[in-house]
């Protein structure tokens, strides 16, 4: 099937569920073959005591994994434009939805730092929601786990004397993981999605959603296979935040390509000395990011997903 905007072969033929995908219009309508309804774009501003979630607009964009339909927001909780890029089309009321929310990585995405596993994440949610369309990956603008770019380039500085991702973060007067997810509840609303299978390895990512009411059905895993470069941050990922990484990898599920291609040499960091940290710890006189805590992320629970696909820790 074509794309009707960017006239790009769809890789996926049909919706999930065999039904033919409706045609976008571009007034606000997607229609079938019977000329019937399938999407109207809400256009909503979905209101909150602390938050607002706006819909700004929605446009076609050509990549070379197919077409998305990107839907711009603007969310005055955390000054940032959420993106949302959508594959296929989605039916109000829809369950089950395959959905990535990825959290931006300048380093890896822009400047193809090898650090991290986030650009070759979001290149395999790109790929998955095509072939597996409808998805959607709600991108949202959380560089460095929600510290920002420059203080995530502080803590790069203290990894490279010795500290891991996570007390770095600390030494920084931040918490390990600053993101919070308030925006996407709303997003979903907005999108006709009633439930999601969630693209992750992150329990706590899980845990955060679900308390802000997200209807999780499962997880769908994401395992990247380590580079030199990034087995140390992965580690980290899998013994100090617990992120479920004892997976065959998702990426050679999905490419064909074999695990034992990919290097995972040891990264050991420097042995050299810790360094006066008294220039970094400098920074901590400018606060961290102000982060409204108005909502239930106060109230996690450690619950974990009801339902199925979860991977479970070997
Ligand atoms: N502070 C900090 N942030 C990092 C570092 N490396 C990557 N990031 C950021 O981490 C975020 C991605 O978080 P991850 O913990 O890798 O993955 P996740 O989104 O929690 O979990 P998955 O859903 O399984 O991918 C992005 O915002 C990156 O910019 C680092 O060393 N320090």
């Amino acid at each position: 099937m074509n794309c009707d905007h960017c006239g790009m072969v769809q890789s996926a033929k049909n919706g999930k569920n065999g039904k033919s995908n409706g045609i976008a219009t571009g007034n606000g309508f997607h229609r079938n073959g019977n000329d019937l309804p399938l999407f109207e774009l809400p256009h909503k501003i979905v209101d909150l005591p602390s938050i607002t979630v706006s819909f700004v607009s929605e446009a076609h964009i050509p990549t070379a994994k197919g077409c998305f339909r990107l839907r711009a927001y603007r969310d005055s909780s955390t000054n940032s434009e959420p993106i949302v890029l959508i594959s296929g089309h989605l039916k109000p009321e829809s369950t089950n939805v395959p959905v990535r929310v990825h959290d931006q990585c300048f380093t890896s995405e822009v400047i193809g730092s090898l650090k991290c596993d986030c650009k070759s994440q979001l290149d395999y949610a790109m790929d998955y929601m095509q072939r597996e369309s409808p998805g959607m990956i709600i991108y949202l603008q959380q560089e460095g786990r929600g510290i920002g770019l420059a203080n995530k380039i502080l803590a790069y500085a203290l990894q490279e004397h010795g500290l891991d991702t996570v007390e770095a973060n600390v030494k920084l007067g931040f918490q390990e993981d600053e993101r919070q997810y308030l925006c996407v509840p709303y997003i979903l609303r907005d999108c006709g999605v009633n439930s999601i299978q969630l693209m992750t390895n992150n329990p706590r990512k899980i845990d955060r959603l679900k308390a802000l009411g997200v209807d999780i059905v499962s997880r769908l895993s994401i395992v990247i296979p380590p580079n030199p470069h990034s087995k140390r941050y992965l580690d980290t990922k899998l013994t100090r935040m617990g992120h479920f990484l004892r997976e065959e990898s998702s990426f050679s599920l999905l490419n064909g390509v074999s695990k034992s291609s990919v290097s995972s040499s040891s990264n050991s960091p420097p042995a050299a000395p810790l360094p006066d940290l008294s220039d970094f710890v400098a920074s901590k006189d400018r606060p961290p990011k102000e982060i409204s805590k108005s909502h239930s992320e106060d109230t996690l629970n450690n619950g974990t997903i009801n339902g199925v696909g979860i991977a479970k820790l070997n």
